[in-house]
């Protein structure tokens, strides 16, 4: 038996990030968000609009042009640059402090070059946060991640892919044991999310419901997820933060809608998140 720390709103009492007077946007991380083919143009709508509400300086959405009119149209802070262009997408890799890659990514051949061209790029020290298809697209490929910051967000289904653990065993011991031979956090996805730290720390999520079992709840997060590394002191502080933030709102939702629309949560985490600061 392992145990895992139990995260509710008390845990994180005095742990949320504030504002400062002296600050500006670019004080708040500077967010790429790597998502959205022309099938799953919603999947990077919903990651980056997700960062900017949840409070990123800056974000740039790569993704396919199909998709630019509808984000200008439902997030006109979000920057759009065209994913299958290296010599943008390199420029935007060199000034992003931390990166998301994978909602709605696609299991194309160009999808699988776009993910090979960032895990070369990408700075070491800026966080990686790979998500959806770009789980998929390591497993199938069995890509080796050397990334120090990685963060893998699959489902059981995608953590079934990535491990080899089918969803039946993926129980805390063999879970943790993956984990450290990967090298990497990840936070595995379901009712009471769990978070795993390679040789450390493990803490399950006191919060979340079914009402967010529609598609783009995943997608959501990661933008949340991005927002609040980029604001708070370290990295496994802000990955706890918008784990919790992300079920927590869905919770206020829940109380008064059967289904969580994921559009909708994103509405409400700035709301939410100023009355946990
Ligand atoms: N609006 C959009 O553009 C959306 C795009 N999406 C993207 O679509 C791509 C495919 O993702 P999917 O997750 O749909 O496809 P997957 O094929 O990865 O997962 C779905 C399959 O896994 C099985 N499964 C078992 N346990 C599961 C669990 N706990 N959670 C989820 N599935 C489980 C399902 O039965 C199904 O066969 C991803 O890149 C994703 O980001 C989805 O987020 C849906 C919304
Ligand atoms: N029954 C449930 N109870 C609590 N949370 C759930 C439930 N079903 C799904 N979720 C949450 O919704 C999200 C689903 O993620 P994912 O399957 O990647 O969605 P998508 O790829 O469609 O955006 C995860 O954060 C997961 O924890
Ligand atoms: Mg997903």
């Amino acid at each position: 038996m392992i145990q895992l720390i139990n995260v509710d709103k008390n845990y994180l009492n005095g742990k949320w990030p504030k504002r400062q007077n002296n600050s500006y946007k670019g004080s708040y991380g500077h967010i790429l968000v790597i998502a959205g083919n022309s099938q799953y143009g919603g999947a990077g709508i919903l990651a980056s609009s997700a960062a900017v509400y949840s409070g990123g300086g800056l974000v740039t959405l790569a993704t396919d042009p199909s998709n630019f009119t509808a984000v200008h149209s439902t997030t006109a802070e979000v920057m759009l640059i065209n994913f299958m262009d290296f010599s943008e997408l390199g420029n935007a890799l060199k000034t992003a402090t931390i990166v998301v890659i994978g909602p709605g990514l696609g299991l194309a051949a160009e999808s699988l070059r776009i993910l090979r061209y960032v895990l070369e790029k990408i700075n070491p020290v800026v966080p990686l946060i790979i998500d959806g298809s770009a789980i998929d697209l390591i497993a199938d490929n069995q890509i080796k991640i050397t990334h120090p910051k990685a963060i893998f967000t699959p489902h059981q289904m995608e953590w079934q892919r990535l491990s080899g653990i089918k969803i039946s065993n993926q129980l805390p011991v063999a879970n943790q044991a993956m984990v450290d031979q990967l090298d990497s956090i990840v936070i595995l996805k379901h009712f009471q999310t769990e978070i795993y730290h390679p040789h450390g720390e493990r803490q399950k999520i006191i919060a979340g419901n079914p009402g967010m079992a529609t598609g783009g709840s995943g997608d959501v997060l990661t933008g949340i997820l991005a927002a609040l590394i980029a604001q708070s002191d370290s990295l496994s502080l802000g990955i706890t933060l918008g784990t919790f933030l992300h079920s927590f709102v869905a919770d206020q939702i829940y109380e008064t809608e059967s289904v969580v629309l994921p559009h909708r949560l994103i509405q409400q985490v700035p709301k939410i998140l100023k009355d946990l600061q």
